[in-house]
């Protein structure tokens, strides 16, 4: 069964990091809680005019980075550093604690983020990363799908999912139409980047830079392209997790105690953060 739209919703432009400008999608109080997801911003800048997100920690939850155009530039208090190219995308697990710094080059970046919450059980884990950057491309009938996580067309990511998710990079051509699969019950939201596109079984129109958020009932999500110029955007789902959420900024836990706590070890440099002890990263200052 398609499923149909909950809410539509433009992404709003906010300052974040150093002078970074970002359109906000989830994280808006107008979409809400969307249970595993915290936060998506599709994010533009570059170094020349000051744009970054210098030295900054995180716990709890994964972030992804999925670059469009451009480059960023990474580096972390455990000694991990690289850069990111067009079509790179990294699957960070933050786990008990990360410090780094994201810096775009200086030609113009534009990419995404999101924050996508871990289980209780996955919240302490040592940090990792997934760092892909040759993706799995399928064309089929002016449908381009990039499988970032999960599976389309027959095609599976390779990507390990702590908490179970799909994140499809999805291109119609012209008269291009598309029903995805996806689980029965999971949350499901498109993020429109360029060209507008048909949604669901109403095919309501929909701009660039827009959030579709979709009911939980129903096995696939259809579009279709009636312009005539190509129409990108990123089908994102996951399974609801179920917890509480506490989060006071790059901190997700459960509870209020566990977000006092964490801000102690990340000010006392314990649990996670020791190596922040005279970290400064080389990129970010
Ligand atoms: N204020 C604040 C607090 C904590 C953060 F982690 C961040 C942050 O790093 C980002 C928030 N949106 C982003 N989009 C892209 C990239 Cl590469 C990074 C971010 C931030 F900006
Ligand atoms: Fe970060």
């Amino acid at each position: 069964m398609s499923r149909s739209i909950e809410k539509i919703v433009a992404s709003k432009w906010k300052s974040e990091g150093r002078g970074a400008r970002v359109r906000r999608s989830i994280g808006l109080p107008a979409i809400g809680q969307i249970d595993p997801f915290l936060m998506l911003d599709e994010f533009t800048g570059s170094s020349l005019e000051g744009a970054g997100f210098p030295d900054h920690p995180h716990r709890g939850f994964e972030t992804v980075t999925y670059v469009l155009e451009g480059e960023i530039y990474h580096e972390d208090f455990l000694g991990n550093s690289g850069t990111l190219k067009a079509g790179d995308m990294q699957w960070m697990t933050a786990g008990k604690g990360i410090i780094h710094s994201e810096i775009p080059g200086k030609e113009m970046v534009r990419g995404l983020q999101l924050w996508l919450n871990l289980k209780r059980k996955y919240k302490m884990v040592q940090p990792s990363y997934q760092e892909l950057n040759q993706m799995i491309s399928v064309e089929k009938d002016g449908v381009k799908v990039i499988v970032i996580a999960g599976e389309a067309l027959g095609k599976i990511s390779e990507v390990r999912t702590r908490t179970p998710a799909y994140y499809l990079d999805i291109t119609l051509q012209p008269d291009a139409e598309l029903s995805q699969k996806i689980p029965d019950g999971w949350t499901t939201f498109c993020y429109t980047l360029d060209g507008d596109v048909l949604v669901g079984p109403e095919s309501q129109n929909i701009p660039a830079h827009h959030t579709v958020v979709f009911n939980r009932n129903g096995d696939t999500v259809h579009f279709i392209n009636k312009s005539s110029k190509d129409s990108r955007f990123i089908l994102i789902s996951g399974e609801p997790i179920g917890e509480s959420v506490a989060q006071h900024g790059p901190f997700v836990m459960n509870t209020q105690e566990e977000i006092l706590q964490t801000i102690d070890d990340y000010r006392n440099h314990k649990n996670g953060f020791e190596h922040a002890k005279n970290w400064k990263s080389d990129i970010g200052t």
